[in-house]
């Protein structure tokens, strides 16, 4: 049991990482509403194409300036933590927003073969509903009328959407592996003047394995943010 000067130094530190100014709370209402604006309409592009064609296929290149926009603007996230106006980790952040640049730029609109992958068609589907939950989650938190049912999915639907969402991404990687092999995109092969050998088709085993040690890292984050914003559960994390 936390002693009264524990308490108070957790109340203190609960109640002094809330504080944020008005231009912060202005720009971070700005931003969550355009997020939340811009997977919406990336849902509905998806929607629109799989009605109007009746496959998958073709609707990474349908979606796929909407989706890089919008993908690489949450980068925006990390300024966020670095300036102490979103009080979460930089690390956790980081992986996060990093894997899906990652997955975007030098995985899927890279190698045009592997666009029309069932992977890539599930990692879609599963960001999409993940981000639209998520920034309007913030969005409304921020507005101070959070309906229940937006926190709810919030801290519930990634139990399941997360681990999916990471099957998607590893089929696609998987796809891409003899693609990659036989064109030695992106790989540096001796001899070279900077005397420097790198291959992208080992990298991405390598960036395949590194989900092991690094998604239940993100996994446990959620699930201790879910105890503590829908159980009340008091978890003073370490400063990163
Ligand atoms: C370079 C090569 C790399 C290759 C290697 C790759 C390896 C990768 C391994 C990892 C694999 C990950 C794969 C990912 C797959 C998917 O995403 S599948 C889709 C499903 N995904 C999810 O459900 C997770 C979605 N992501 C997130 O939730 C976040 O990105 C997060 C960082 C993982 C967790 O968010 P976090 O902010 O830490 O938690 P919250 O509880 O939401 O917020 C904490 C507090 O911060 C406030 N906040 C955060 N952002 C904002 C904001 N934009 N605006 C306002 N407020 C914000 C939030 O309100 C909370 O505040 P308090 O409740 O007051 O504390």
């Amino acid at each position: 049991m936390a002693s009264s000067d524990d308490e108070g130094s957790v109340e203190e530190k609960e109640h002094t990482k809330k504080k944020i100014g008005p231009l912060a709370t202005a720009w971070l209402t700005f931003y969550n509403i355009a997020m939340t604006a811009g997977w919406l309409v990336l849902a509905i592009a998806m929607i629109r194409f799989y009605a109007e064609k009746g496959t998958h296929k073709g609707l990474y290149r349908n979606i796929q300036k909407t989706l890089k926009f919008f993908q690489t603007f949450a980068l925006l996230e990390l300024v966020h933590c670095a300036l102490g106006i979103v009080h979460t980790s930089v690390l956790v952040t980081g992986v996060q927003v990093s894997s899906r640049i990652f997955m975007v730029w030098f995985i899927t609109s890279s190698i045009k073969q592997v666009q029309s992958e069932h992977g890539v068609l599930i990692f879609l589907v599963v960001w999409t509903v993940t981000e639209i939950t998520r920034y309007s989650y913030y969005t409304f938190k921020l507005l101070n009328h959070l309906p229940y049912f937006i926190k709810w999915a919030r801290y519930n639907l990634f139990i399941v959407l997360y681990p999916v969402g990471v099957v998607g991404e590893l089929l696609t990687i998987y796809a891409a592996l003899p693609h990659v092999r036989k064109s030695a995109m992106y790989s540096l092969r001796l001899p070279n003047k900077y005397n420097v050998s790198f291959d992208y088709y080992y990298f991405l085993i390598i960036a395949m394995c590194s989900y092991i040690p690094l998604f239940p890292q993100l996994y446990f984050h959620m699930l201790r943010q879910r105890r503590r914003v829908l159980h009340g559960e008091v978890i003073v994390e370490k400063d990163d």
